[in-house]
């Protein structure tokens, strides 16, 4: 199934027509498998549920007090990223999109160790790689437009493949299209993508009907 969806903002009406040139992916849930327990993560660093993770942590008064809590998470996303695995159809997709020659990179709010991990033991075969130790975590646009820059396109040429509501996020303050992976359960926030992909099969195709 390829869903355009209609809620689409101002820009993104003009957007939408624009030629797909370049896939940026996220990584966790979208090219490869991940178990971190964030419920976990908050609680043994005394993050608040509502509260993003890598800003609770930011925001803490000492130095000492946010390296202890970052030991925590990288504990946990090295445990996560020796047990990552492929996610189904990713291989095929990605082989197809080479073949149509269209440039891919990830952008990732996994630390570099950690993405580095998953990528080589999963064999990923993308080597433009940002992570939150290149550039400002995801909602933040600025490692997708790094990207962008880097390829020499602009960002509506652009579209960001994820799984998760910063994914989204990232994708339309980078002004690029977005698709959202969804394998299972419909999230609440599949309306603001601009696109939904349930399989992996569908995304070379999605590319095709817009280039
Ligand atoms: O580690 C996370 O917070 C999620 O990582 P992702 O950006 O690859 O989904």
């Amino acid at each position: 199934m390829l869903q355009l969806n209609a809620q689409v903002c101002s820009y993104s009406s003009t957007m939408i027509q624009q030629k797909i040139k370049g896939i940026i992916f996220d990584l966790d849930g979208t090219l490869v498998s991940s178990e971190l327990d964030f419920q976990l993560i908050r609680a043994q660093v005394g993050c608040p549920r509502e509260q993003d993770l890598l800003e609770f942590i930011a925001q803490l008064p000492s130095p000492y007090m946010r390296q202890e809590a970052m030991n925590i998470v990288h504990q946990h996303e090295m445990l996560d990223a020796q047990n990552a695995q492929l996610l189904p159809g990713v291989s095929h997709c990605l082989k197809r999109l080479s073949d149509m020659q269209i440039p891919m990179a990830i952008v990732t709010r996994n630390f570099s160790r950690a993405a580095k991990l998953k990528i080589e033991q999963c064999n990923v075969p993308i080597s433009l790689v940002l992570t939150r130790d290149d550039a400002p975590a995801k909602p933040d646009p600025s490692g997708l437009l790094d990207i962008a820059k880097q390829w020499q396109l602009s960002p509506p040429h652009c579209m960001y493949v994820g799984d998760y509501l910063y994914d989204i996020q990232a994708a339309h303050n980078a002004k690029m299209r977005s698709c959202l992976y969804v394998p299972e359960d419909m999230p609440h926030f599949a309306s603001e993508s601009h696109h939904i992909i349930r399989n992996f099969d569908e995304l070379p195709e999605l590319v095709k009907a817009f280039t």
